[in-house]
């Protein structure tokens, strides 16, 4: 069993988080249940800004609130002195609800709407991620609602194939992202907000994937970046105050997973950059970056209640449990692992393989294939770890299922940040369809 952060298992054999019996959880809160180990975030923010701060580079560490985002998270995020990369209104009314400072939102997104533009100007937050010439456009027709010159990233394909995940490989040039610097429309997009003084072009910026093990990636796709600004310096004279170099950090959900320290991940980058930097006798740029999976991932816990228990015989035991692909779609999206134990019985060996079943009406919903465990009953506690990012953030109403509560546990207290949903919230914006009555 392989456990990340403050879990360890306690003298009663449960698995406990920041100092917190889940069993008593899951009593006090309900299953399903996200369970955040708040020290282990802290942790990784920690290692990303030192890391930083121990090579001397001017730089900023904006978390990737899709992961998860929520007032209490975005206020975590602050406590640690990051950045935050939002991607829609919802994300920065978030932000904004947060109390999160202004300046340091980034918003980033491949079809803003004319009114998120609006509203991102009219909070004077601290840069927009332009994706596409359309956004150039539509932010000249907003410009009147900014406070001074509009803060411009310009997202770029680099061209790099990130090994990962299909669906979530975003640097190659056949993506929905971006300006492609190789075929000219990157630089056409410099020449387009350079040339209209409403806008304050800071810099560029690049994410080439998610989930990523490898640095030569990051290294391939700064090597690009600063070639391509060696030919702006030299033909158009421009070098960006801002190379932003994305997200991307893996983690380890199962041992198969073969992530490295995030402070390596920073290494290998300020190292290249400044191999390029030296190389193209350019001024030392800020770095940006926006990890979102690396800084909750293992964070997360999801726990649930066992329930029904089928067996195909001389096939598969299939365990049931009280939440699935609508709290976490991630196995039938991507196909995703992850590993689980007994949370009351975590001493127990595991006698059993079983397949865990979420609840909802598709045969994909399944959240584990064949795992051992410690033989099973009703009413045990099924921890799955590994969950924090992109598991609240993106679950769903499917078959009506109300989406978990989430707290956030540290030295020993636990703290509700996400309501469970009610049924009431499930109807509250149903209306009655009013039948007009015929007349005869
Ligand atoms: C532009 C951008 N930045 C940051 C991220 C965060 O990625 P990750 O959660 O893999 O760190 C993403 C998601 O892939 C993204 O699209
Ligand atoms: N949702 C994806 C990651 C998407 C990254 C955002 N661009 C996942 O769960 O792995």
């Amino acid at each position: 069993m392989f456990l990340h952060g403050t879990s360890r298992i306690n003298n009663e054999g449960h698995l406990e988080i920041g100092g917190v019996d889940t069993v008593h959880l899951a009593k006090q809160f309900g299953t399903p249940l996200y369970v955040y180990d708040v020290a282990l975030i802290r942790q990784k923010a920690r290692q990303f800004k030192e890391t930083f701060e121990k090579h001397h580079v001017k730089a900023q560490v904006a978390y990737a609130s899709k992961a998860f985002s929520s007032v209490a998270m975005v206020q975590l995020v602050h406590d640690e002195g990051l950045s935050l990369d939002v991607v829609s209104g919802g994300e920065l009314y978030t932000a904004l609800k947060a109390g999160f400072p202004k300046e340091k939102i980034h918003f980033h997104g491949n079809n803003k709407s004319k009114a998120e533009l609006e509203m991102a100007l009219q909070e004077n937050i601290g840069c927009i991620v332009v994706d596409n010439f359309y956004e150039i456009e539509l932010l000249k027709e907003v410009s009147s609602h900014a406070k001074g010159k509009i803060p411009v990233l310009l997202r770029l394909t680099p061209g790099v194939e990130a090994h990962t995940h299909d669906y979530i490989t975003t640097g190659q040039e056949d993506s929905k992202f971006g300006f492609g610097l190789q075929n000219g429309q990157a630089d056409e997009a410099i020449k387009r907000v350079r040339e209209d003084d409403r806008f304050h072009l800071l810099g560029i910026h690049c994410h080439i994937g998610s989930q990523i093990f490898e640095t030569t990636g990051f290294v391939m796709a700064i090597q690009k970046l600063f070639t391509k600004i060696k030919e702006w310096k030299e033909n158009i004279d421009f070098i960006p105050e801002v190379v932003n170099l994305g997200g991307g950090f893996g983690i380890r959900y199962t041992e198969e997973d073969t992530p490295i320290p995030v402070s390596q991940y920073v290494d290998v980058i300020i190292n290249e950059v400044k191999k390029q930097v030296a190389l193209m006798d350019i001024p030392f740029p800020e770095i940006w970056i926006e990890p979102g999976r690396s800084l909750v991932g293992d964070a997360g816990t999801t726990l649930y209640e066992v329930g029904a228990r089928k067996s195909v015989p001389d096939i598969r035991e299939y365990l049931s449990i009280d939440g699935g692909m609508s709290d976490n779609i991630r196995p039938a999206l991507y196909q995703a692992k992850y590993e689980a134990v007994l949370a009351n019985k975590a001493n127990e060996p595991n006698k059993d393989v079983v397949s865990i079943a979420g609840k909802c009406c598709e045969s994909g919903d399944m959240l584990i294939w064949d795992i051992p465990l410690p033989a099973a009953k009703p009413h045990d506690l099924l921890a799955v770890f590994c969950t924090g990012a992109y598991g609240y953030a993106m679950a769903s109403h499917y078959n009506r299922l109300t989406k978990p509560a989430v707290v956030f546990v540290e030295d020993g207290d636990a703290q509700l940040v996400i309501k469970r949903e009610t049924y009431e919230d499930l109807v509250r914006n149903d209306l009655s369809y009013k039948v007009k009555v015929k007349k005869p």
